[in-house]
């Protein structure tokens, strides 16, 4: 658990950031977002103490992290920039081997880690292992970078806008991998953006700053129904805050008897992309079918735009 206390950082006077708590649970997902200069980054860096806050304290743990000691944090605490950070003089294996290496594990052990985490990211070791950075595309470089980050089993995980510079079908698959990753390993990640489609499809929670002041934090569904302020109304984008609402849902719930033709969808299908396929092909419904292909029953495209209506509150 990662708890912000009251937390400022003033660099010349000027707090950049301004009296923060916030509490991250064990295993989630916490995006903070906001605009440029709203003091993410910073108030991210607080926590594996690469910036120190002015007045506060950071807990991991119910510990002072000012009370670990360095090797310790950089164990407890993986951290993934934009454009991955990797060195561009060492192999893949060896820029995932860094941490392990630092903490001296012993080499066989290094190795056996860097392939699991290879394979985990679906780069085949006998492929990827020894080649370098400027040898791999940018997904790749930042599905490495995450690796890194990942290879001492940290229990946090520190990611600074970390799909920034993909393009956007990379940057699926990137975040699809962060959910599945971060599932299998129970990870706490707080994750840095500016883009708040992003903060909704990853955050358990989102925190939203502007000027160096929490907004709100939230889960997702409450922040979209329930926006603090106008600040947070506005990041939220008035136009389609509707298809947010209607992404965090599966079909899971809205499954009802019947029939109906046309190619089925998955039960698993975000209830957004299955508006979109109904509304494209035409359909006021949908059979539904389970991961086997075994039919549950129908969607319909009313059922979806009842899900997409603010929630009375
Ligand atoms: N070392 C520093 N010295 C002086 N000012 C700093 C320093 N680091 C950050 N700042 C200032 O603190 C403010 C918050 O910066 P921070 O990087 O936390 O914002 P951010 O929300 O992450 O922005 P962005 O989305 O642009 O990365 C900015 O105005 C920045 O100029």
């Amino acid at each position: 658990m990662i708890e912000f206390r009251d937390v400022s950082k003033a660099y010349d006077g000027a707090r950049v950031v301004d009296g923060v708590s916030l509490t991250v649970e064990p295993g989630t997902i916490c995006t903070i977002v906001g605009a440029s200069g709203s003091g993410k980054t910073t108030l991210m860096r607080m926590v594996n103490r690469m910036t120190d806050p002015t007045s506060g304290a950071v807990l991991i743990d119910g510990k002072d992290n000012r009370e670990i000691d360095g090797p310790e944090l950089r164990r407890r605490i993986g951290y993934v920039i934009q454009n991955h950070g990797l060195f561009p003089h060492r192999t893949v294996a060896e820029n995932i081997a860094t941490v392990p290496n630092l903490l001296k594990w012993e080499r066989p052990r290094v190795e056996a880690r860097v392939e699991e985490l290879l394979h985990l990211f679906g780069l085949a070791p006998k492929d990827y292992a020894a080649r370098y950075p400027h040898q791999l595309s940018g997904g790749q470089q930042q599905r490495v970078g995450v690796a890194r980050a990942l290879a001492a089993r940290p229990a946090i995980l520190l990611m600074d806008e970390p799909f920034g510079a993909l393009d956007p079908i990379i940057r699926a698959r990137a975040q699809a991998d962060l959910l599945s990753v971060q599932k299998a390993t129970g990870t706490t990640v707080v994750l840095v953006t500016h883009d708040m489609e992003e903060a909704v499809h990853l955050g358990h929670r989102i925190a939203v700053m502007e000027n160096g002041r929490l907004r709100q934090c939230a889960s997702p569904a409450e922040i979209l129904a329930r926006p603090a302020d106008a600040y947070v109304e506005e990041m939220l984008g008035a136009n389609d805050r509707a298809f947010k609402l209607l992404s965090l849902g599966t079909l899971e719930d809205l499954v009802e008897p019947g029939a109906a033709s046309g190619a089925p969808l998955r039960t698993d299908t975000n209830r957004r992309d299955a508006l979109a396929d109904l509304l494209w092909s035409n359909r006021g419904a949908a059979p539904v079918a389970d991961a086997t292909g075994r039919l549950l029953g129908i969607v319909r495209t009313s059922a979806l735009l009842r899900c997409a209506a603010r929630p009375a509150s």
